[in-house]
């Protein structure tokens, strides 16, 4: 089933059609890869999907509901969740407190409760930060809970970012380049916690350029360029198509 689809997506910027008529679908269980030359139009996709961009055409459904013009705020409440390709945390909040903003979406007590801190605003705050803590932990920095985001290194301020996502439960997880600057090791435990995320039920699109990552972790791959889908298939399938290794090395593939 299509958790989350693009239909017949065209998004201008001036005269420039950063996609055209695009659709793909995110299915119930899988890791999708989109991949592309620079431009092609990926953060684009992650841009309409999330709300953040109105597509000029189309639609965005999800679980089978159009979503289009929702704010970005109610597209994360349904359980779209996503990481940036630049990282974008709370840099002055503790690597919790930053999981726990997220998680608030969740949260079933109104402003009310929270500014009169009734009892079951506090105790609903103790749930909040022990989920916080648990998507930490998935993650592999929960010691670091108390630690102000900006004084991560880099490494850990990128599994942050995926924790935070985490932590709000989405059933989509966007991930935007998440194995930029990271070293070969950093990046091989990168896949292992991509397949870990996908087995708590979470489908996941990847956009990444590290094709090792992706072809080591996508169930399937879609790969887009200048806005148009020019391949959609398995590793294998798309390694082999002309049009990717064109579209990559900017010439035909040499025949045999
Ligand atoms: N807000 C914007 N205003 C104008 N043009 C934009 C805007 N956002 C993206 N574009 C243009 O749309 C095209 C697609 O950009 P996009 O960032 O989606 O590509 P990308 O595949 O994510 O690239 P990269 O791999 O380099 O991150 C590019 O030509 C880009 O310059």
């Amino acid at each position: 089933m299509a958790e989350l689809e693009l239909r017949n997506i065209t998004v201008k910027f001036g005269g420039l059609s950063a996609l055209s008529n695009l659709s793909f679908s995110i299915n119930s269980g899988e890791v999708l890869g989109l991949i592309g030359p620079n431009g092609a139009g990926k953060t684009t996709v992650f841009n309409v999907l999330t709300g953040v961009y109105q597509a000029t055409n189309g639609d965005v459904l999800f679980q089978g509901e159009s979503i289009l013009g929702h704010r970005p705020y109610e597209i994360f409440s349904k359980g779209v969740a996503r990481t940036f390709q630049n990282i974008r945390l709370f840099a002055n909040m503790t690597a919790v407190e930053n999981t726990m903003v997220a998680r608030h979406c969740r949260s079933r007590r109104g402003i009310v409760s929270a500014l009169f801190k009734t009892r079951s605003q506090q105790e609903e705050e103790r749930f909040i930060r022990e989920k916080g803590q648990e998507a930490l932990d998935f993650m592999g920095v929960g010691k670091f809970a108390d630690t102000v985001a900006s004084n991560l290194p880099y490494g850990l301020q990128r599994r942050l970012e995926i924790a935070r996502a985490i932590a709000s439960e989405p059933k989509v997880l966007l991930l935007d380049e998440p194995a930029a600057g990271m070293n070969p090791s950093e990046s091989s435990e990168l896949m292992k916690d991509i397949s870990r995320i996908s087995d708590l039920g979470i489908d996941i699109l990847l956009v990444e350029h590290d094709m090792k990552v992706v072809m080591g972790v996508c169930n399937r791959i879609v790969c887009v360029d200048h806005g148009v889908k020019i391949a959609e298939g398995s590793s294998q399938d798309i390694q082999n198509d002309p049009n990717v290794i064109e579209a990559y090395l900017g010439q035909p593939a040499a025949a045999d």
